[in-house]
This record gives C-alpha cells, structure tokens and sequence, in this order.
C-alpha cells in the first residue's frame, strides 16, 4: 500500500501524473458492445451520439474463440471511429484469464490516447488494483501518454465485497465500482440464475392475523451490496453504478431496478442492449420537479444556513445540501443535453 506521501506519484518513470479528482462527466449508461462484431463497429458513431459512455467489452460475453477478434476490432474502433466525445472504455479480461495481459498491452499502446477507462472485472482486492496500476503506468510511459487511464472496479466476488472499501482507495486512478450481481450470485452461492434484479421469493411477511391474508413484498436482493458500494465510493471520491440488468423484455424491472439505485446514490447503470440506454437516460436524470424544487432552496437559503419553511417542508443546512447535489447533478447533466437544460431551466 502506498502511503500518504506517494499516493500521488506515477508509478513509472515517464509515465503522466495521476489525476486529483476525477472527471465528472455525464455517465448515465455505459453501452455495452461486441467489438468483435463487424456490424455493431459500423453502428459505433450512431451508440456515441445515444450513450453516455461507450464500452468495448472483451470479458463474458465474448466466446473464448472470439476473444482476439474483439481486441482487434476495439483497436479499429479507437483508431477509426467518430465518437464526437463519447469517452470510450475497456472491459478487460480477468486477471486470471490466458488474454487480460495482451488486452492492456494491446489496448494501450495501440489506442491509449482515446481510452479513457479501462474496467477491470473480478476484483478482489488492492493487488488486483495495484497490478493493474504498475502496469497501465509502464505501458503509458512506453507510449509517451499524456494523461492517465482510469481504472473502474467490478464487485463481483463476495471477497471483494469483503475488501469493497480498500478497493475503493487503492489507486488514484479508481475512477469507480460497478456491481455485478450475476457473477456475485454465483460466488456467493445465492440461488438464482437471473442477471441483476428482484426475485420473487425474496420477501417480508406480514404477521399473522386472525382471518386477513397476510401481505407480503419482494425485497431488493442487492440492496445491502449498492448500500456498501455507494458508501465505499463516496468516501474515496469515485463513482458507484449498478451494473447489468440481464431481462431485456422487462423493461419496467429494468427501470425499477436502476431508480432503487438511483435514489441509494448509484450515477448510471450498464446499458447492454440499446432500448436499456433510454432507460438509464430516464432514470439517471433528475426529476424535473425535484430539481425546479431544489432550485427553490438555493435560492431560498443563500448561504446555505438557518432553518427555513418552503410549502410547508423544513430546510436546513442538511437539505440545502441535498438541494445542491441534485442541481450539481442536473447542471452538469444540462451542459450535454438541451432538453434536459431546457426542462430544468438551466
Ligand atoms: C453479466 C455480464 O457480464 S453483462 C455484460 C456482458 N453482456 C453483454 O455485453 C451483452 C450485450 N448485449 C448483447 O449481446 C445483445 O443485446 C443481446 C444478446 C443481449 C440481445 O441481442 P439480440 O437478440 O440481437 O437483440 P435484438 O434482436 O433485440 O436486437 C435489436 C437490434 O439491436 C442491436 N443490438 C443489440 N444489442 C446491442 C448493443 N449492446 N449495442 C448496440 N446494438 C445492439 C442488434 O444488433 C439489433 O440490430 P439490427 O436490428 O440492426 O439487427
Ligand atoms: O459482470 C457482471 C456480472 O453481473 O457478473
Ligand atoms: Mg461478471
């Protein structure tokens, strides 16, 4: 672990400076795409214009005789296609796996420049972070880089978990965690074969009562892991997202899933299909009234202090900042999107 002094050192000599903050940008959605797929490469200008963030993924999903032809047709994609400013990102193989070493190899000495995250699946623990870390420093030194690449966690192991707030802070290149529940239900043994979402045997029971039917509600399975995310991440500085929700069709479970981890402090969710982009956009934009409303607190309590009644609700210095996150949030959501800043009166 690098101490206090050295946080902030490159870990290579020649390679560029680690960043203090990470960049806030609008990433609402990250798409999910088969860079091997020569037709979804010629789509790739078109997903730029709809998402936030566009991902070339190179991990599940991808047959293992097709893992080659996806690094390939990523480096194309770097190389050739018009994103207008989408910042491109990387899922990389596991470390574990026979291809994750050629994929930073490859990736960033023939695409560095235009890479802006690299998503390392599977993280366990700092090692994970710290290797890829030294790493990503030599290659971008060798490639005379002039701005670092970013590194975005998977949580996806129950040891992750375990080590959710080290992972968190393990590098100055943390830019964010994503949740992966379907590789999570898997190492935890949870019994369900869905990606993502509720299950509808996972419920609270009313008591018995002599004669009534005894109502009960589906809870959210993957509500105690976004609750140690979000605070993991808050507290290091970096971004927390729910990741993929696997049952396209269902697209009202889809938003219903997102909203959960909108409200609990997620930034975005994955897109994998382009009908779950619309989605995240609806979701992870802030409401319309909530943000007119806490305009009205702003502007209501300049300084931020004092206690105050605005149709008929208490604010505080509490809720000023509550106020303030969802006008940050919508301002910078505004800057990219005319609708929305119009919507907001922004
Ligand atoms: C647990 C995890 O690791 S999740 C992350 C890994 N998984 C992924 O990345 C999956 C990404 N998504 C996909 O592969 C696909 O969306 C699937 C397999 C889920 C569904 O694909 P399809 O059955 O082809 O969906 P569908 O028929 O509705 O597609 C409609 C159109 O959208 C296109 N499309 C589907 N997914 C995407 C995508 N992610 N990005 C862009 N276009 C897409 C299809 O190519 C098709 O285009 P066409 O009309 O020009 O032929
Ligand atoms: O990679 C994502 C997951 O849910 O597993
Ligand atoms: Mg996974």
């Amino acid at each position: 672990m690098r101490n206090a002094r050295s946080y902030f050192a490159p870990l290579a000599i020649g390679a560029p400076q680690p960043v203090r903050e990470i960049p806030v940008t609008p990433s609402r959605m990250i798409h999910f795409f088969d860079p091997s797929n020569a037709k979804l490469r010629g789509k790739v200008p078109d997903m730029a214009r709809s998402a936030d963030v566009l991902l070339g993924n190179l991990e599940d999903a991808i047959a293992a005789d097709k893992k080659e032809a996806a690094r390939a047709g990523l480096v194309e994609v770097g190389r050739e296609a018009d994103l207008g400013g989408t910042p491109l990102w990387t899922r990389i193989n596991a470390l574990e796996s026979p291809w994750a070493l050629d994929d930073l190899v490859t990736l960033v000495t023939e695409i560095g420049s235009v890479l802006d995250v690299v998503m390392v699946p599977k993280v366990e623990g700092v090692e994970d972070i710290h290797y890829v870390d030294r790493l990503l420093a030599q290659l971008e030194a060798r490639s005379e880089l002039q701005r670092p690449i970013l590194i975005h966690a998977i949580l996806e192991t129950a040891q992750g978990v375990a080590n959710v707030e080290e992972i968190a802070t393990a590098s100055p290149r943390m830019q964010g965690i994503s949740l992966g529940p379907a590789d999570l239900a898997a190492s935890r043994r949870m019994k369900t074969t869905r990606v993502g979402g509720g299950h509808p045997g996972y419920r609270v029971i009313a008591d018995p009562s002599s004669g009534d039917a005894r109502p009960s509600y589906q809870q959210d399975l993957w509500h105690y892991t976004i609750g140690r995310m979000v605070d993991a991440c808050a507290a290091a500085g970096i971004f927390p997202y729910y990741g993929p929700f696997g049952d396209i069709k269902d697209e009202v479970g889809c938003e219903a899933q997102f909203r959960a981890a909108y409200l609990m402090g997620c930034v975005g969710a994955w897109s994998l299909h382009p009908v779950q982009i619309g989605i995240a956009k609806r979701v992870f934009s802030p409401e319309v009234d909530e943000v007119r409303f806490a305009k009205r607190v702003l502007e209501a309590i300049p300084d931020g202090s004092g206690v105050h009644m605005l149709d008929g609700k208490m604010q505080d210095d509490a809720t000023w900042k509550q106020a303030k996150v969802l006008v940050d949030l919508a301002t910078m959501l505004a800057r990219k999107d005319e609708e929305l800043a119009e919507a907001y009166g922004l």
